[in-house]
């Protein structure tokens, strides 16, 4: 170590570095005339592997891929990557999908991108290696390959901290960026189904239905994708299920909706008329994703659907009713098969008439949880007036006080409240138009 004071001066420096590069140019033309280019090579990958000993540094390599399948910390590194980038970045790559909404941005071959992981510094850098396929052909394939470099006495940290705080961010950032799809029956599409982006609008925000159940709901669903650990530990499935009911009109499918928003699952709407026999309904469900809700709905309606009564006393059995969709195959599936292949699940089934069904699926464990959607109350309607009109409660005291009175008496359902406030623009017209709407009701 060199003290300030015995430091030499700049100029000595200078002219020192000066003599070191004129002798190191000097020692690299006498090789390059003296020496033949193999002992160049030689020389020359020798002196690297030196510096490569020498180094401090440790580099780790994530190739794309394996060979056949893609290398998954590869694709979360890219993705982490794209998070990194700063005003330093000069290149960077970005591409679409069609089905996509949105672009992808990425880091280009050979820029250098710098992190820092609990004071860490860490170099990533994306190369690219051509590598020859076919010697006949000369067809050319392309390997890609991120190297990680740091000081190697960090090895243990990166390997253990650094590489699974990668996987995690870039399961966090595919969550954010993922488009909520919705999926239908279709017996020739891949896996039986045909999907299209969910373009729903409803959120919970929007949602007029009693406060408190919806903040239960909301907690549960929480609860419900916070607890892997738990459903694995206690060996139950990780799924959930949950009966809608209502009258036709009071949000049922707007909840399944707001569910699918605000969970980013994409929706499977299991049309059970599309259905002819259960080994047709299994491979629909098996068809399924993580992540994802299924719903069925109108369940007391679906054709072939018929209580187990029914079916105990043998009436209506033909000789190939063995195959036939019913109540109890979808109870079954939903107890076994799926309990074998399936991670957060959840399974919706709605209807405008409860009293109507099984008693089986109603037995506590079948459905985790009961909502009851109403007809529109006082609160309801303070959301759709926000939703639809921007008006608040304070806004407009008096006319809010003679919708509440009326409310109290009818049975009208948000969706004909919404298709009310729906009719015009002005705020006073539409109100007022709404209260001879509720009027006429009563009457
Ligand atoms: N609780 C609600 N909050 C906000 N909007 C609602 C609500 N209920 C109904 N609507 C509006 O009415 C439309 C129809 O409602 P939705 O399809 O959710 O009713 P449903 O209960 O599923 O009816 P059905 O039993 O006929 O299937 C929705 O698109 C939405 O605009
Ligand atoms: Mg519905």
């Amino acid at each position: 170590m060199y003290s300030q004071e015995s430091l030499p001066p700049p100029k000595a420096i200078l002219t020192a570095a000066a003599s070191l590069t004129a002798s190191a140019l000097l020692f690299q033309t006498i090789a390059s005339t003296l020496l033949p280019s193999d002992l160049q090579t030689h020389l020359s990958s020798s002196l690297k592997t030196l510096f490569k000993r020498l180094s401090p540094h440790l580099t780790i390599v994530i190739p794309d891929s394996d060979g056949l399948t893609p290398n998954h910390l590869f694709q979360a590194s890219n993705l982490f990557l794209s998070t990194k980038l700063s005003p330093s970045t000069h290149r960077i790559k970005a591409t679409k999908l069609e089905t996509e909404q949105t672009f992808t941005i990425t880091i280009d071959t050979n820029q250098l991108i710098t992190d820092t992981f609990q004071t860490i510094p860490c170099k990533w850098i994306l190369q690219t290696e051509h590598v020859e396929v076919n010697q006949t052909s000369n067809a050319r394939s392309e390997h890609k390959f991120f190297e990680l470099t740091f000081h190697k006495k960090h090895k243990e940290t990166i390997i253990t901290k650094y590489l699974p705080y990668i996987l995690n961010k870039a399961k966090e950032i595919k969550e954010a960026n993922k488009t909520v799809k919705l999926h239908t029956v279709d017996y020739n599409g891949t896996d039986y189904w045909s999907s299209v982006v969910l373009n729903h609008p409803a959120t919970f925000e929007t949602l007029a239905m009693n406060e408190k159940m919806k903040g239960e709901i909301l907690e549960d669903v929480n609860l419900f994708v916070r607890r892997k650990e738990y459903y694995r530990r206690v060996g139950r499935a990780w799924k959930r299920g949950y009966l809608f009911y209502g009258p036709p009109g009071t949000g049922k499918s707007s909840l399944v909706a707001a569910m699918a928003n605000y969970l980013k699952f994409d929706v499977y709407d299991l049309d059970l008329r599309e259905v002819q026999c259960n080994s047709d309904l299994r491979r629909l469900l098996i068809g399924t994703k993580n992540r994802s809700i299924v719903v069925i709905e109108d369940i007391d309606c679906n054709v072939g659907v018929q209580s187990r009564e029914v079916e105990k006393e043998g009436i209506d059995r033909d000789a190939d009713s063995e195959d036939k969709i019913t109540l109890s195959g979808i109870l079954n599936f939903i107890d076994g098969l799926w309990s074998g292949c399936g991670d957060e699940r959840i399974i919706v089934f709605t209807t405008n008439h409860r009293e109507r069904l099984d008693p089986a699926l109603l037995r506590p464990g079948r459905m985790d949880v009961h909502v009851e959607m109403s007809y529109c109350t006082y609160d309801g309607f303070k959301v759709l007036a926000s939703t639809y009109l921007q008006v608040k409660e304070d806004e407009k005291l008096r006319t809010f006080e003679v919708v509440k009175e009326a409310l109290k008496k009818i049975k009208v359902t948000p969706a004909e409240i919404a298709g009310e406030l729906m009719k015009g623009e002005d705020v006073e017209i539409v109100l007022q138009n709404l209260i001879q709407w509720l009027k006429m009701k009563a009457e």
